[in-house]
């Protein structure tokens, strides 16, 4: 028998040679991380661990294609799958069909409470975008969710005394986890002596734990799939799901799972995405930071051309946006599959009435834009924004639980159109650098403090907005781009400018300003922007810093 070796927590028996937990056992992470649980961990590892990192091979070299002046357009081999009208996608599983208002957000134990109960539709549970990857958020985070489906969840606030409580089953937000995407590893699980990949870990802990307790609730194990990059990282996914389902016994097409089109080669590859998960699809959701992130990052190194405004001047109006948002549509629909919509940045606030006015009319125009456009529902960062999403997409849809019947036919996208990133209107100032610089260094002060999401300048900022920001002042870097003030934008003035904006938020937060965690964030943002190596993934050198 293998040890199940705690660091620092008990030590324990998983009963499967191969498999050692590095991390520490605390208290009930025996639950989560049972020998079957971990089994089904491994095997997914073993069976399909070789082909992820194929894949994540394929992606540097595209990579290589892109940065050597090579392109994107629609793919040649799969023109039957785009040219065949006669596939659709599964119908909607039960707490699907009606997707009208999703909030998003992390898994610890007061905010699961307050995301069930918040009247949204459904609940994306966040180990991504909104989670630090840190061991004790992972596997509370699965506990969390355990406990809200067994009804065993209670919180109760030590500076506040509030306590939390779940309202009645039927008024609960539907479930959908969202695990870490491939390029990931869950350094804590070693399956026969390697990391394992953080997407099958997180994606089977969920599966095992909450299959049978939500069909049991007349729902199932639904997810949403972040950052891919092909429809051959869907195929992926797709045979991640038939090897649970049939390890567990239960029927293949059980799982479905919303596949974010984030990245700009994913754009060129939906309806293969679609394809590909067709027996376990709920549909694609217009991912637009990352998205943003991914046009910077793939065309980092092609010149002006492809350098975009700074990120605040950049809308779901210019011209590639649009034209990806109303391409996802038009292929969902045709499919019969969901097409939801995105995340805008613009937190309300309890405190402040004018900052809570704008956030709410900000959103409210999102969402009106979405509605028209034929998106079934959208996304939303704050339970204060959920009566708002609904209002607007109830003045769309009225009894109606989706949209799915709008064609929009009269949608026509080239490649040209998607890539149309000069077209996009807007400047590169020096509040837009200096503002990038802030935003990107107290993100990472956040995030190494164990929290992915945080309201900065009232917007919510995750994972996605901050690669934004950081690769924004790389790409400026690398190009020799000017501001429009007419200064060029060079390593030297970025490390005057975190040098201001570092005593800035010192005086700023006074007492509260983390010495240590602040070093550590300046360490990393020189890392992820100032280095002439650009990183795929400010998370993939933040997560070394926990142990
Ligand atoms: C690019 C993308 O991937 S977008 C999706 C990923 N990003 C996210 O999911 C971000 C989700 N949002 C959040 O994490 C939060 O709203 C933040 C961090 C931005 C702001 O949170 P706070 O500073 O706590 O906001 P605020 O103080 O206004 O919260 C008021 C109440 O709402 C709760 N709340 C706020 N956001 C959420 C949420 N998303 N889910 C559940 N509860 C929430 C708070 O816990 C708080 O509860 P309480 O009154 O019982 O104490
Ligand atoms: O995950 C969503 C995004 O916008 O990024
Ligand atoms: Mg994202």
């Amino acid at each position: 028998m293998a040890a199940l070796e705690g660091r620092g927590g008990r030590t324990g028996s998983v009963g499967r040679v191969g498999i050692e937990v590095t991390g520490p056992i605390n208290e009930r992470y025996d639950e989560i991380l049972t020998p079957e649980a971990l089994g089904l961990v491994a095997t997914l590892q073993r069976e399909l661990g070789a082909r992820r990192k194929e894949l994540l091979q394929a992606r540097a070299d595209r990579q290589a294609h892109l940065s050597s002046g090579g392109t994107l357009d629609f793919l040649p081999e799969t023109a039957e799958i785009r040219a065949d009208e006669s596939w659709r996608v599964a119908a909607p599983a039960p707490g699907l069909e009606d997707r009208r208002v999703e909030i998003t957000g992390p898994t610890d134990r007061k905010m699961t409470i307050n995301a069930l109960n918040s009247g949204a539709k459904v609940w994306l549970a966040d180990f991504e975008d909104a989670n630090t990857p840190l061991w004790d958020n992972m596997i509370e985070g699965q506990l969390n969710l355990r406990d809200a489906l067994d009804r065993t969840i209670d919180f109760t606030d030590s500076k506040s005394g509030k306590s939390y409580a779940l309202k009645a089953d039927e008024e609960l937000a539907t479930i959908v986890v969202r695990p870490r995407g491939w390029h990931m590893e869950e350094k804590h699980l070693l399956v026969d002596g390697e990391p394992v990949s953080g997407s099958l870990f997180d994606f089977a802990l969920y599966f095992f734990h909450s299959a049978r307790r939500q069909l049991a609730k007349g729902k199932g194990p639904y997810y949403y799939l972040p950052k891919m990059e092909s429809h051959l990282e869907a195929r992926l996914w797709n045979d991640a799901f038939n090897i649970a389902q049939d390890t567990l016994e239960i029927p293949r097409g059980t799982i479905r799972a919303t596949v974010l089109i984030e990245t700009i080669p994913a754009a060129f590859e939906m309806e293969e995405i679609l394809y590909e998960l067709r027996d376990h699809s709920a549909g694609l959701n217009a991912g637009r930071w990352d998205y943003l992130f991914s046009v910077i990052k793939k065309f980092r190194d092609r010149g002006a051309d492809f350098v975009l405004p700074e990120r605040n001047a950049i809308t779901m109006t210019a011209p590639f946006m649009r034209a990806y948002t109303e391409l996802l549509v038009r292929t969902c629909h045709k499919r019969g599959a969901h097409a939801i919509g995105g995340m805008a940045a613009f937190i309300p606030s309890r405190k402040d009435e004018e900052v809570n006015k704008i956030a709410l009319e900000k959103v409210r125009a999102d969402k009106t834009r979405e509605s028209n456009d034929g998106f079934d529902g959208s996304w939303v960062a704050h339970p204060d924004l959920v009566p708002v999403c609904r209002e607007v997409f109830d003045g769309v849809l009225g009894d109606k639980p989706n949209q799915r019947d709008r064609l929009r036919e009269d949608v026509r996208v080239s490649a040209a159109d998607l890539l149309n990133v000069a077209a996009t209107p807007g400047d590169i100032t020096e509040a837009g650098l200096r503002g990038n610089v802030d935003v990107a260094l107290r993100y990472l002060a956040t995030w190494l403090n164990g929290s992915g999401a945080v309201a900065i300048h009232n917007l919510m900022e995750d994972a996605a907005t901050a690669e934004i920001s950081r690769s924004q002042v790389w790409q400026w870097i690398y190009n020799g781009i000017s501001t429009k003030e007419g200064q060029k934008i060079t390593k030297e003035w970025v490390e005057q400018i975190l040098d201001d904006e570092l005593a800035k938020i010192r005086e700023e937060l006074g007492d509260a300003f983390n010495e240590p965690r602040f070093n550590e964030a300046v360490a990393l943002f020189k890392d992820v922007t100032l280095a002439d190596e650009y990183k795929e993934f400010l998370t993939t050198p933040a997560y070394v810093h926990f142990p």
